[in-house]
C-alpha cells in the first residue's frame, strides 16, 4: 500500500516564523514599534508551562515585546480582570492572551469578554467569533489552531479546497467550531462530528479532509480514512511509555497515525505538525494586531 506523505508542520512553522520576523522588523525600522504580545497563566499545570514558555521565547525569537504574567493557582477573579484591565490600556501590549483551562473559580466567559477584541490574539471573544461566522475572516483576529491547520490544508492541497468534503471531529470553540467555519468560507462541504455523532467510521469515510480535535488517544483509524485523503491531526494527548523507562511518557494524536499512514495520501504527525503552528499563528496575530492598533495597511495573508 502507498504511505502517506507526512506534512512537516515544524519546517512550516519555522517559515511562517522567517516572514513574521522579517515583517516585524520592517514595523520596528519603519515606526520603532516591537509588536507586544502579554501571556497571562493561572496556576501551574505543568503542561500550559512548557507552551507558554514556548510562546514566550518564540514571540522574543520574532522580535516582539514579550511579557508573561504567571498568578498563584488562587488569584481571585477580579485580581485577573484587573490586570487584564491594565494590559486592555497598555499601548506597549498589542495582544493579549490568556491560558486556558482556568482554575474553577474563575468565570472563563467574562475574562475572555473583557479583552479587547482588537488585542484578542487568540480569537476568542464573541466580536471575532461573529466575524468569523459572519465570513468576515480578513477583519476578524482567527483561532490560531485552525488558522495553522488551515495553512497545513492549503501547503499540501493547493489554495483551492472548494468542494471537497471536510469532515471535522469535535465541536470546541477553541477548535472544532471555528475550524468549520474556515473550511465552509473555503466552500469545503462541511459535517462536524461528535461524542453523538452516529457511526463516526462511515461519516468520517466520505472525507476528502479530516481534522481530528477530540482529545482521544488514535480513536480515528486507518480503515476510517478514505484512500488519498489529508489529515490533519490536532489531538495533543499523553500516554504512558513504559517501554520508554518507568514512569516515562510520550505524545500520540487522535488518529492512529502508523494505520492511518497507509490509507491518507498526506497527514500530520504528533508531535512535530498542528502544535508548532499554533504558535506561529499567535505570532501572525500578533503583527496584525500592532499593525492594526498603529492604523497601518493589512499585510498580505498567510492563508
Ligand atoms: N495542537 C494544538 O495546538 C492544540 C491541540 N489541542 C488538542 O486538541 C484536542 C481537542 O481539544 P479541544 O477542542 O480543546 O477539546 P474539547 O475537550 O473541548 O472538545 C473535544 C470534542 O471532541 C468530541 N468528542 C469527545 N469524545 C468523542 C468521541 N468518542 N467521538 C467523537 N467526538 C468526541 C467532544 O464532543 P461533545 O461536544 O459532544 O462533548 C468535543 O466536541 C485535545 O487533544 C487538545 O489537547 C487543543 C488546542 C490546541
Ligand atoms: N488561550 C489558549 N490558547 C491556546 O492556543 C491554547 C490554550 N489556551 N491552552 C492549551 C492549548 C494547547 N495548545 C498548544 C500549543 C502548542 C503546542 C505545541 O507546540 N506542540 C508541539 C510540542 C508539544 C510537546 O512536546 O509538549 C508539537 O505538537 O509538536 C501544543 C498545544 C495551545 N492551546
Amino acid at each position: 500500500m502507498s504511505q502517506a506523505r507526512i506534512i512537516d508542520g515544524k519546517a512550516i512553522a519555522a517559515s511562517v516564523r522567517d516572514e513574521i520576523s522579517s515583517r516585524s522588523a520592517a514595523l520596528f525600522e519603519a515606526s520603532g514599534v516591537r509588536p507586544g504580545l502579554a501571556v497571562v497563566l493561572v496556576g501551574e499545570d505543568p503542561a500550559s508551562q512548557v507552551y507558554v514558555r514556548n510562546k514566550d521565547a518564540t514571540a522574543a525569537a520574532c522580535g516582539f515585546h514579550s511579557v508573561k504574567h504567571t498568578l498563584d493557582a488562587d488569584t481571585s477573579e477580579a485580581d485577573l480582570l484587573d490586570l487584564i484591565g491594565h494590559l486592555n490600556e497598555d499601548a506597549a501590549i498589542h495582544g493579549i492572551l490568556v491560558q486556558l483551562p482556568l482554575p474553577g473559580h474563575i468565570d472563563e466567559s467574562k475574562v475572555l469578554r473583557l479583552i479587547k477584541p482588537e488585542k484578542d490574539v487568540d480569537g476568542f471573544h464573541p466580536v471575532n467569533v461573529g466575524l468569523l461566522t459572519a465570513g468576515e475572516r480578513d477583519t476578524a483576529l482567527v483561532p490560531c489552531t485552525p488558522a495553522g491547520s488551515l495553512v497545513l490544508l492549503k501547503r499540501t492541497l493547493g489554495d483551492t479546497l472548494s468542494g471537497m468534503n471536510a469532515v471535522v471531529i469535535g465541536r470546541s470553540n477553541i477548535v472544532g467550531k471555528p475550524m468549520a467555519s474556515l473550511l465552509l468560507q473555503e466552500s469545503c462541504t462541511v459535517t462536524i462530528a461528535h461524542s453523538r455523532t452516529k457511526d463516526l467510521p462511515n461519516v468520517v469515510r466520505a472525507a476528502d479532509i479530516v481534522v481530528a480535535a477530540v482529545g482521544r488517544p488514535e480513536i480515528v483509524r486507518g480503515d476510517w480514512i478514505k484512500p488519498g485523503a489529508t489529515v490533519i491531526d490536532v489531538g495533543i494527548n499523553r500516554i504512558p511509555a513504559p517501554e520508554r523507562g518507568e514512569g516515562k511518557n510520550r505524545l500520540v494524536g487522535d488518529v492512529a497515525f502508523d494505520e492511518a499512514v497507509g490509507h491518507a495520501g498526506a497527514i500530520t504527525p504528533v508531535p512535530g505538525g498542528v502544535g508548532p503552528m499554533t504558535i506561529a499563528m499567535l505570532m501572525a496575530n500578533t503583527l496584525t494586531a500592532a499593525r492594526r492598533q498603529l492604523g497601518l495597511a493589512e499585510e498580505a495573508a498567510l492563508f
